[in-house]
């Protein structure tokens, strides 16, 4: 039998979209895409029937309300109805377009005819069902530190936790990394990887994509620690993945962990110190910040050799 999908659209004052898509993606939504009409936006998402009542979704139209009276801004104008799965198949393609990120990637819907001739790296992608699309503000600085870290390093092993779509993983193979390793607890978020894996022309040798966690990688490389983590999940949920991320990290392994709303930084930087990481720089686009982390292999005494990010 077909699934349903609730399709929410938005319209609302531009500053209001990081917030939006905050609160859509705790609810679970997915697809998430917005537009600019004139002086307002519109920011639409899906979410499968089954995930979700009516009355969640109103709670949610009024907890936007009370953000945009916070802000001082218009109150937005949120919608939702059923689509079916065809339907909702369709319908969020015709929002998402081509996206050049950084400066060597081109994220590239799959159903788009491939450009005969292109001078960036194409990243083809359907990201189906899972989160990772490239438009996201996190997606992109992890995609933005996976460009540097990856221009001055060669024969690189990286994990990534919480793969969605493997956006993130797909650009790893392509800018040079060696051997990747996906994980994530969804299980069309594995599909979804997966398949893009195969658009991309990626083995399943060099790019492993399995559902789990932090301990699932550990039992995929038999024990070896990796050179390089990509981390892209909210802030509550990385807290708990830092002491797993140590654990299969090698001693001089960096890491690029995104997902955190700005003031939410302070207490992961805590944690990622107290756990032997350096936070050697913050960036941010939007509310969300990004960690550019390595391990603090290089101790004199108690005294630390590296940069302190600026994250108060
Ligand atoms: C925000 S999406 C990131 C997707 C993609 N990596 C990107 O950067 O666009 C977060 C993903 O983390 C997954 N996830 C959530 N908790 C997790 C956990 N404890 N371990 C592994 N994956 C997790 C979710 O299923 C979701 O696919």
């Amino acid at each position: 039998m077909a699934h349903s999908w609730w399709e929410i659209s938005i319209l609302s004052d531009p500053a209001l979209e990081d917030i939006i898509f905050w609160r859509l993606e705790k609810f679970g939504f997915r697809g998430t895409s917005s537009e600019i009409k004139g002086n307002s936006q519109i920011v639409r998402a899906y979410l499968p029937q089954i995930q979700v009542q009516l009355l969640d979704l109103a709670a949610l139209s009024l907890w936007l309300r009370q953000d945009a009276l916070n802000m001082g801004l218009p109150i937005p104008i949120a919608q939702w109805h059923l689509i079916d799965e065809e339907d909702w198949a369709s319908s969020w393609k015709q929002y998402w377009q081509p996206q050049e990120i950084g400066d060597r990637l081109l994220v590239y819907p799959a159903w788009l005819p491939v450009p005969e001739s292109s001078d960036r790296l194409l990243l083809r992608l359907d990201p189906g069902a899972a989160f990772g699309t490239g438009t996201h503000p996190t997606t992109q600085l992890c995609l933005d530190g996976l460009e540097m870290r990856l221009g001055y390093e060669s024969d690189t092993v990286i994990a990534d936790i919480g793969c969605g779509s493997g956006i993130l993983s797909i650009a790893a193979v392509l800018l040079g990394a060696s051997k990747v390793y996906a994980v994530d607890v969804d299980p069309l978020a594995v599909r979804s990887a997966r398949s893009n894996r195969q658009l991309n022309q990626i083995s399943p040798e060099r790019l492993v994509v399995e559902r789990g966690s932090t301990d699932r990688i550990i039992k995929l490389t038999g024990g070896k620690l990796v050179d390089g983590i990509l981390c892209n999940i909210l802030a509550e949920v990385i807290m708990d993945l830092i002491p797993g991320m140590s654990a299969i990290a090698s001693p001089k392994c960096w890491g690029i962990i995104s997902g955190i709303l700005l003031e939410q930084a302070k207490p992961i930087a805590d944690t990622l110190e107290q756990h032997d990481w350096v936070v050697a720089t913050l960036w941010k686009r939007q509310d969300w910040c990004c960690f550019n982390i390595r391990r603090s292999s290089l101790r004199v005494g108690s005294k630390e050799w590296g940069m302190g990010g600026d994250y108060t």
